[in-house]
């Protein structure tokens, strides 16, 4: 999964070369503009300052550039302005699959993807757990192993119970390879390897137990979560079980003085000069805009945090000390009432205390998932991929805020997140967070509420 992303980053990292103009070039008019590019709107959107552009659902917009990912330079019966490309698709000549499944399923085709998975010993470890304690439950029970990668679930299931049949579905071409590593091992009268997409392959029974591991970064992304909970529509047997059972994300404010340094501070003084224009705008207005919302353009955001702190970073490791209040599970999903339809727009809400003074750079998520026992009053099997749990591959997802925060021990913290699920590219979604930070001392002033929204990763 999170191999996924990065071949997708290193697309949009090509991408990026591409289109990682300063604003300037938006507003260049000379003859070597490239050619604009036609683009709907998909909704209404109203512009908040003189350099936004507003349309209304169904125009036609050219668009000349695209300084940032949020916001694009564009033109409307002559008038040139921003739009949030949040807004936008390009007409329906568009060919490109919504699922993305020709490079996503070809990602997984490659060793490399699942070495990494099965170099996860936190994640690996704890599936095997779960089939050796339920492995007396397991005894003569059908299985469906969905998205079996190598098939290393298939097999611990043939190795440590056994069931009557286990169906290891797979999409990828690898599938191809794990029919052998089926047969290498001896497991091929109990595990058959079904290629194909779970939502269209045949299974020749219902099954007892649907297992599968789905998580991406954020819990959700990859949306794979979309293909389990329709396998257990369809073939899941009344009373089946799922693994995992439950999921829940988790949310924490945070400091990253590593990573801001890094990005930020970097720029005070390179080499004897002052290269702060390129992380402050304080130049260009009266008063310093209010960088943590989404209603301020590239014009107003600085150039460092437009390209730094837009999406989310992946694969960051926060210190148990990073922490700035005690975490607390902002979505948590039951995948036996879950619906497709409730993964469009996923909110939870949030209220941390401060425990430490430090310095508010953002939020890291997480998730962890629960495999409930077989056994009555079994013992359930989690797997967290928090700052207090052995890493593993996910690590954590840290979202940065613009303007870093001064808190004391005693503020409060409070707010929401949604997850809300990309319309066109179904894999993504886009995680907007809203919060305020209430000083322990004052009375709460709402005045300070705070927003952005991150694209993970269209
Ligand atoms: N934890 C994740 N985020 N990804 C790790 C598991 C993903 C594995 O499931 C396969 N896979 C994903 N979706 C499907 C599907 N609908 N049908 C069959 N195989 C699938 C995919 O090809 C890969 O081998």
């Amino acid at each position: 999964m999170l191999r996924y992303v990065v071949k997708r980053l290193v697309s949009y990292k090509i991408l990026n070369q591409e289109i990682t103009s300063p604003v300037m070039q938006a507003e260049k008019e000379d003859e070597d503009e490239p050619p604009p590019e036609e683009y709907v709107a998909l909704s209404d959107f109203t512009g908040s300052d003189s350099d936004q552009l507003s349309f209304a659902s169904g125009d036609k917009l050219l668009v000349h550039a695209k300084p940032s990912l949020a916001w694009w330079w564009a033109e409307l019966q002559g008038v040139r302005g921003y739009v949030p490309a949040s807004h936008l698709c390009q007409d329906g000549t568009e060919e490109e699959d919504p699922w993305q499944d020709e490079e996503y399923f070809g990602s997984y085709g490659t060793l490399k993807l699942h070495l990494e998975m099965l170099s996860d010993k936190s994640r690996t470890e704890a599936y095997r757990q779960v089939i050796l304690s339920n492995s007396a439950s397991l005894r003569s029970k059908v299985v469906m192993d969905l998205g079996c990668g190598t098939g290393i679930i298939s097999l611990f299931c043939a190795q440590l119970a056994q069931p009557s049949a286990v169906y290891a579905v797979e999409a990828s071409s690898i599938a191809e390879y794990t029919r052998h590593l089926v047969k290498q091992n001896g497991c091929e009268e109990v595990v058959t390897v079904l290629q194909g997409r779970a939502e269209e392959i045949e299974l020749p029974e219902q099954v007892d137990i649907l297992v599968s591991e789905w998580m991406g970064s954020c819990l959700l992304f990859e949306f794979m979560v979309e293909s389990v909970l329709l396998a257990r529509d369809r073939w899941l047997r009344e009373g089946g079980v799922i693994w995992p059972s439950s999921a829940a994300l988790t949310l924490v404010p945070c400091q990253a003085n590593s990573y801001y340094t890094e990005k930020i501070t970097f720029w005070e003084q390179l080499y004897g000069l002052d290269f702060t224009p390129l992380h402050t705008k304080a130049s260009d207005c009266t008063s310093q805009p209010d960088f943590n919302t989404d209603r301020v353009t590239p014009k107003q955001r600085p150039l460092a945090q437009q390209e730094f702190f837009t999406k989310p970073m992946f694969n960051h490791l926060i210190e148990p000390s990073d922490c700035l209040a005690a975490p607390c599970d902002v979505i948590c999903l039951d995948m036996y009432t879950l619906q497709v339809k409730e993964l469009e727009e996923m909110k939870g809400q949030f209220h941390f205390c401060v425990e430490k003074s430090g310095v508010f750079h953002g939020f890291t998520a997480w998730f962890s998932v629960r495999f409930d026992s077989l056994e009555t009053r079994g013992t359930a099997v989690e797997l967290n991929t928090g700052p207090n749990s052995e890493p593993t591959h996910w690590k954590q997802t840290l979202f940065m805020l613009d303007m870093p925060v001064s808190v004391h021990a005693g503020d409060s913290i409070s707010g929401s997140i949604f997850l809300h699920r990309n319309p066109k590219w179904r894999r993504h979604m886009t995680i907007t967070l809203n919060w305020n930070v209430n000083s322990g001392t004052e009375e709460p002033d709402n005045s300070q509420a705070e927003t952005k929204s991150f694209p993970m990763w269209r």
